[in-house]
């Protein structure tokens, strides 16, 4: 096996992949049938006939008309270096039944992924259902192996990318979005997971620190009850010093130049005297936390009362690093209704710009958290509110609106032979062939429709009109005159093919193309209500193909 090591920015270099990000991604992390239908072709002799599989989701997650796909890279790590140990293969001998012949394991012992193919669309595009997100080809016992854990890497890292991507969709471009999930994520590996996609489908920052070492994704933080209520009074502040930003002045009582700007805060003219006592503990843990972070002193206000009290402990301390050249970051609200207290904070710290005359304490950051998902959102936004900074936990990272995404890995070819799935459920019977996929792009830039073809077909041209059919509804069809047409499917793990295979992107890059793709989607299928679907479409002559085989596939029936 090749050294792991990565390029210069951070990307995967053509020549070396390391291994899956969790040590857990191994060969057994598998279902137990893949291994015993594994075993079933290799005593049928069928193991090394070459087999296609398509990944693929039948519906769209959160009642949305788009999906973003993620989840390639740790496929392609995982089979860069799939090869079972020695003590894998002993269990799984002593997981299958003992009749199973010892060339088996020999075989196992032998087989890695270098015969395996995968043609990919590029992680974080905008993708559609039925659409292959992987064509997967090679030995069918292998490919086999493989079906479980594709799915899995993939499953939950497109759900929870396109959760981030709708919560962005709603929040605006402008508001900063924080993942605060890993305390609520379905243990470790949901929790990373949780944070590496959340960022890539447009979330700007994660609290989850192992994230922030593993994938260099910005991390941000702000303030606990906990330190909160851990004060009882002023007193506590022992060191009470602090030195001005510019380092030319020394305020020997910090506690006390609190309380000054807490009086002039509360005998404000245009306050109109609005507060009278605040919380004293809560004003203490305010300052000390000042004393420690004075360069960013970031606020929780809503511990006791945040009008009475949070506002105005937070303005004191603010107003006091002023006066040293500080400048406070803001505050964070944790519960009650966070459109108004949103905009009573905002009210008050544009009033205390103007009486007070500090430049900016008006644009102070608000940063609102408490069970927060789509719909909050969207009605924060329909009742109008001060929130600059979002920071979103549990719907998040849960996916609390939808489980999984339902992804399936379907045999469509073997041996050059296209094979169906059928089902009483229309939408669930298989797209057969190997194939290929297009989008097509329309006069304003929007894609207009996707289109899979036969592997051997001629590709849709620019300029050319091309018949685009519902793959299974007979009058659904649309000549479409392609402005530019995009290969969908690229080769990420050229086996023994000799293609060029795509390098792997830094997080990062895949971010920015899954922003981009979001943003030129059409408005209306990126609605929350009622959104228009997207076509998804084949070729005339696959259309053709899937009927033949449908109608040669499934018995006739017999009515007595
Ligand atoms: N203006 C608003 N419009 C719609 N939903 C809101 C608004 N403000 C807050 N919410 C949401 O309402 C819910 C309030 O929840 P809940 O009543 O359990 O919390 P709380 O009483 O405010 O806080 P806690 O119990 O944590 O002290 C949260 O899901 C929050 O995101
Ligand atoms: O609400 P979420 O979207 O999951 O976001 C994360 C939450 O986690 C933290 O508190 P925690 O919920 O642990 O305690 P609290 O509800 O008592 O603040 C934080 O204060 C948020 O409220
Ligand atoms: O930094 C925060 O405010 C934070 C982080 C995680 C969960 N709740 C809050
Ligand atoms: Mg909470």
């Amino acid at each position: 096996m090749e050294a792991k090591q990565n390029g210069p920015n951070g990307e995967l270099s053509s020549s070396v992949v390391p291994g899956p990000t969790n040590p857990m991604v191994t060969p057994l992390l598998t279902d137990l049938y893949q291994f015993t239908m594994a075993y079933a072709y290799w005593k049928a002799g069928k193991h090394n006939e070459r087999a296609v599989f398509d990944l693929y989701f039948r519906k769209n997650p959160f009642g949305g008309e788009y999906t973003v796909f993620a989840g390639l890279e740790e496929c392609i790590r995982f089979i860069a270096n799939f090869k079972l140990t020695e003590e894998e293969i002993s269990f799984v001998r002593e997981a299958l039944p003992s009749s199973c012949e010892d060339g088996f394991y020999d075989y196992l012992r032998g087989i890695d992924c270098s015969d395996v193919e995968v043609y990919a669309v590029p992680e974080g595009s905008v993708v559609f259902p039925k659409v292959p997100m992987l064509r997967v080809e090679g030995p069918i016992a292998v490919v086999q192996l493989l079906e479980t854990p594709f799915v899995n890497l993939i499953n939950y890292a497109s759900l929870v990318t396109t959760n981030a991507a709708r919560h962005r969709f709603v929040a605006g471009k402008s508001k900063m979005l924080l993942e605060f999930g890993l305390r609520r994520a379905q243990g470790p590996d949901g929790g990373i997971g949780a944070s590496k996609y959340c960022y890539l489908g447009g979330f700007d920052a994660t609290s989850n620190v192992a994230a922030g070492k593993l994938f260099g994704i910005p991390l941000r933080g702000t303030h606990s009850h906990a330190f909160v209520s851990s004060f009882m009074s002023p007193d506590e502040i022992v060191d009470r010093l602090l030195t001005s930003r510019d380092g030319s002045t020394i305020c020997e009582d910090f506690v006390s130049l609190v309380q000054t700007w807490l009086s002039k805060v509360q005998w404000s003219n245009s306050l109109h005297g609005s507060f009278g006592e605040t919380n004293q503990s809560e004003l203490a843990a305010f300052t000390s936390y000042a004393l420690a972070f004075p360069t960013n002193f970031l606020a929780l206000v809503d511990t006791y009362d945040v009008v009475r009290s949070g506002v105005p402990n937070f303005c004191a301390v603010a107003l006091a690093l002023n006066d040293l050249g500080y400048k406070a970051a803001g505050i964070r609200l944790d519960s009650g209704d966070l459109a108004y207290l949103s905009c009573e904070a905002r009210k008050i710290f544009c009033t205390i710009e103007e009486e007070f005359g500090v430049i900016g304490f008006g644009k102070m950051v608000i940063t609102a958290s408490n069970d927060l998902n789509e719909e909050t959102l969207d009605a924060l936004n329909k009742q109008g509110h001060e929130v600059d900074a979002f920071g979103i936990g549990t719907n998040l990272v849960t996916c609390y609106a939808q489980a999984a995404l339902g992804c399936v890995f379907k045999l469509v070819e073997i041996n050059n032979q296209p094979r169906i799935k059928l089902s009483e459920d229309v939408s669930k019977v298989s797209i057969p062939c190997k194939k290929r996929s297009y989008r097509l792009y329309g006069k304003e830039g929007y894609p207009l429709v996707d289109i899979m073809t036969g592997e051997n077909e001629p590709p849709p041209k620019v300029g050319e009109r091309i018949l685009c059919r519902h793959p299974f509804n007979e009058s659904k069809r649309a000549y479409v005159v392609p402005q530019r047409v995009e290969e969908l499917l690229k080769c990420y793990w050229p086996g023994i093919s000799g293609n060029k295979r795509e390098d792997l992107l830094p997080l990062k890059d895949i971010r920015e193309r899954c922003i981009k793709q979001l943003e030129q989607m059409r408005p209306d299928h990126m609605r929350r209500l009622n959104p228009t679907p997207y076509k998804v479409s084949v070729s005339a002559k696959l259309y053709d193909f899937i009927h033949f085989l449908w109608l040669n596939e499934a018995p006739v029936g017999e009515l007595q």
